[in-house]
């Protein structure tokens, strides 16, 4: 039986630090402060804005959330970030995905100041990732995919073989650039891959973010591989509704050496490293 991996431990433990770190500048500064931008509504964005209340709420962070309807028009979204933009007490802003069809999602992402894209999908902040700068904001899910990788195999992450299922620009790409900073051999895999399953029996750690509830069974996975599980699928069961992961990890858990579980894995760390991205940017706002 494969080790699970707790997401939600070690989140704890970074917010832990993280609330310490806020509390010893609040004499001196205003609070940090993180405004969501969530357009119609998306199962898995629900789950996000709820669960980073709370933990703005635990760590002294003032959270600001804009909740617009389906229907909301390109333009007043985008009048929305350059007021964000525009205002100092705000350090962090992210717009929810997927947004509505009707709006431009790059035009979004482009108007969002990237010293305040605490989600690291600006094409400035993409760019310093790609380019291996150490200032760049990265990501926050692929963060998280890292940090739980390096709690089973320890920091050093050099020449492992990883395999991503799934090529978006905010979790598969991302995580691809920062596990090849890691030193690892990186795989992408999609939904045009031949034979994905012989691929990804060859990985050492194994990424999953496909948005396929149970894509992914014990035929993926190398025994004594380090499976993370990055799927949010909520599906209806005749007791209500239910989270399940794109793994399945009943059977994984027969060869893995270590699994993440969904609720519990990757995220809570996804909301860890938003907090952490938004006190970065918080540091450089007030110096
Ligand atoms: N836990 C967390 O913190 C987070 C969870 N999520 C969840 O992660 C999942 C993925 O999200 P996101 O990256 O935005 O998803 P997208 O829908 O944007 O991308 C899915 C990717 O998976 C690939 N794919 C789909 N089916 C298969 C298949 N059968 N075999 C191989 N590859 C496949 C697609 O390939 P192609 O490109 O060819 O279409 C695509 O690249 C969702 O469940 C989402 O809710 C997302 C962000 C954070
Ligand atoms: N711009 C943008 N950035 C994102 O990072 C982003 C996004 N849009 N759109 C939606 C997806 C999804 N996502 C989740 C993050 C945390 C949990 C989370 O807290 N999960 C808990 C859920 C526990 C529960 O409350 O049931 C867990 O897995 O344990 C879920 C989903 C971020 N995403």
């Amino acid at each position: 039986m494969a080790k699970v991996i707790d997401g939600k431990a070690i989140a704890d433990a970074m917010m832990n630090e993280l609330a310490v770190r806020i509390e010893s500048l609040k004499s001196d500064h205003r609070a940090p402060a993180l405004a969501v931008v969530l357009v119609g509504s998306d199962a898995a964005s629900e789950i996000y804005v709820r669960n980073k209340i709370r933990r703005c709420e635990q760590l002294g962070v003032r959270s600001i959330e804009h909740r617009l309807p389906e229907t909301t028009q390109q333009s007043d979204l985008l009048g929305i970030i350059t007021s964000l933009n525009n205002d100092e007490q705000i350090d962090g802003i992210l717009v929810q995905m997927p947004l509505p069809t009707h709006i431009d999602e790059k035009r979004v992402l482009n108007a969002i100041r990237p010293d305040k894209d605490v989600d690291g999908f600006h094409p400035v902040n993409v760019g310093r990732l790609s380019l291996g700068e150490a200032d760049a904001i990265a990501p926050c899910t692929p963060q998280g995919c890292v940090t739980l990788a390096k709690s089973v195999l320890g920091p050093d992450l050099s020449g492992k073989r990883v395999a991503i299922v799934g090529r978006s620009n905010i979790v598969g790409k991302p995580a691809a650039a920062l596990f090849l900073a890691e030193n690892c051999t990186v795989q992408m895999l999609h939904s045009k891959t031949e034979s994905p399953q012989q691929l990804a029996a060859q990985a050492d750690i194994l990424v999953v973010a496909a948005g396929r509830a149970h894509l992914v069974d014990e035929s993926w996975v190398k025994p004594g591989a380090v499976v993370i599980d990055v799927g949010i699928n909520r599906v209806q069961q005749p007791t209500g509704s239910k989270l399940l992961g794109d793994v399945d990890f009943d059977s994984v858990t027969q060869v893995a050496a270590a699994v993440t579980p969904v609720p519990g894995g990757v995220g809570p760390m996804t909301i860890a490293y938003l907090l952490h991205n938004t006190f970065q940017c918080y540091l450089k706002s007030v110096g």
